[in-house]
């Protein structure tokens, strides 16, 4: 059991923290991972200095369309004062088994995680009849755009024939695994006040910071209002519009600080807005033009990263085969998955739907709370090993699948 572990730690350890990750190092790592595996190996740079490796493991039959296994080889960022031990070393508390590290949860689990199970698979002798493409792509964490965007977007990705791909989900707090079939649109909203200046011992209408209060204590209850959603329950968290204030920025700084008695003319607030599925867009951009920024109030603003357009969902059901050959995999595996989510964040998996390739997001990960982004991020070494066993009972299953493939459906 020492050695996968050991792998695992060895990938944890490299830097690939956001803004100035070591993709070079990383994908150098995952090809000597390959070797023994006789995997087929490319890398592709879409963007210099971005590598994307693309591997296969060939099935007997290449008239069957391809399965797609994706990671993203990126992690944010980390205040490691914070942490209990440093998010690069992956050290193994061996009373716990849990193993510390950025990206221990995102998502540098799975992309070994796939390895170690074809590794165990080939061990057991068996042989894909689909080939079995594994993509490790380069900057998720800020949008994709060099990396799955771009893949997805070449006449060499329409080559490879894909008929389902697997990408990042979400740890479990219980017993059983979160599924993924689509996920909220991410808004980046940055508001901007304006407003005449004026000495801070004046009361006055209108000035930039009073135009932006009211900004946000209206964002404030819309705010409220999703959130007494999730709150009274029913409502899951992929379904309700979540708004988080991102950052604040006013003031006319002085050298110990800010000047204290001078009212600024301009002042803006940045929002992390996540949009369901089920939500008209439309509607919430009104709202967002008549309330939030109406210009009569002196608002402007723009968008620092906005998904638009129709949201691409992947069926869960049985008019969809790898929906049933995913749930029955992880039952075979000793597993169970509850009841498919809409994603609340973005993954890669939004460029693979939009494309028209179905996807699912799974982390083989239960009783786990989620720290994806957070300090102290971990995986239990029982867990990270238990789920190299689920991937193998999927990667089975999907690969040996002889059927017609699966539809999306469109929203
Ligand atoms: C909007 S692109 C950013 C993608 C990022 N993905 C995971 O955390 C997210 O914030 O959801
Ligand atoms: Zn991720
Ligand atoms: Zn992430």
């Amino acid at each position: 059991d020492d050695a996968p572990v050991s792998r695992f730690q060895e990938y944890l350890r490299i830097n690939t923290v956001q803004p100035n990750p070591d993709y070079y190092k990383a994908v150098d790592f995952i090809i000597s991972q390959a070797k023994p595996l006789s995997l087929e190996s490319q890398t592709i740079e879409h963007v210099k200095g971005k590598p994307l490796l693309l591997l296969k493991w060939v099935g007997s039959d290449p008239t069957l369309p391809a399965i797609l296994l994706n990671s993203h080889t990126d992690v944010v960022p980390f205040e490691d004062s914070k942490w209990t031990h440093h998010p690069l070393l992956a050290h193994i508390d061996h009373t716990s088994g849990n193993i510390y590290a950025r990206g221990s949860q995102d998502m540098k689990c799975v992309g070994m995680q796939y390895l170690e199970a074809i590794r165990k698979l080939q061990a057991s002798g068996f042989h894909p009849l689909r080939s079995v493409y594994l993509s490790f792509v380069p900057d998720e964490e800020i949008g994709g755009h060099d990396g799955a965007e771009k893949f997805v977007d070449s006449n060499f990705f329409k080559s490879l024939n894909i008929a389902i791909a697997l990408d990042e989900g979400l740890p479990s707090p219980t017993e059983s695994y979160r599924v993924f079939y689509g996920e909220r649109s991410p808004w980046w909203l940055v508001i901007k006040a304006k407003g005449p200046p004026g000495h801070g011992a004046k009361l006055y209408d209108h000035s930039a910071m009073e135009n932006l209060l009211k900004s946000i204590e209206s964002i404030r209850r819309f705010r409220a209002s999703q959130f007494d959603l999730l709150k009274a329950g029913g409502t899951a968290e992929g379904d309700v519009v979540s708004v988080n204030m991102a950052f604040l920025k006013a003031g006319t700084p002085s050298p110990t600080g800010f000047v204290m008695n001078l009212q600024p003319s301009e002042a803006e607030a940045g929002f992390d807005i996540r949009v369901p599925p089920s939500v008209d867009a439309e509607v919430l951009e009104r709202r967002l033009v008549e309330e939030w920024a109406p210009a009569s109030r002196n608002m402007s603003f723009e968008f620092k990263q906005k998904v638009t357009g129709k949201q691409f969902l992947t069926a869960a059901d049985d008019s969809n085969p790898w929906w049933g050959l995913l749930e029955t995999a992880v039952k075979e595996a000793g597993g169970r998955t509850s009841k498919p989510e809409i994603f609340p964040a973005s993954t890669d998996a939004r460029y693979f739907r939009k494309a028209g390739v179905p996807a699912f997001g799974f982390s083989p990960i239960s009783n786990t709370p989620s720290l994806l982004h957070d300090h102290n991020e971990y995986l239990g070494k029982a867990e990270y090993l238990k789920g190299i066993d689920v991937y193998v009972s999927i990667i089975k299953a999907y690969a040996s699948y002889e059927g017609k493939s699966g539809s999306r459906d469109e929203l």
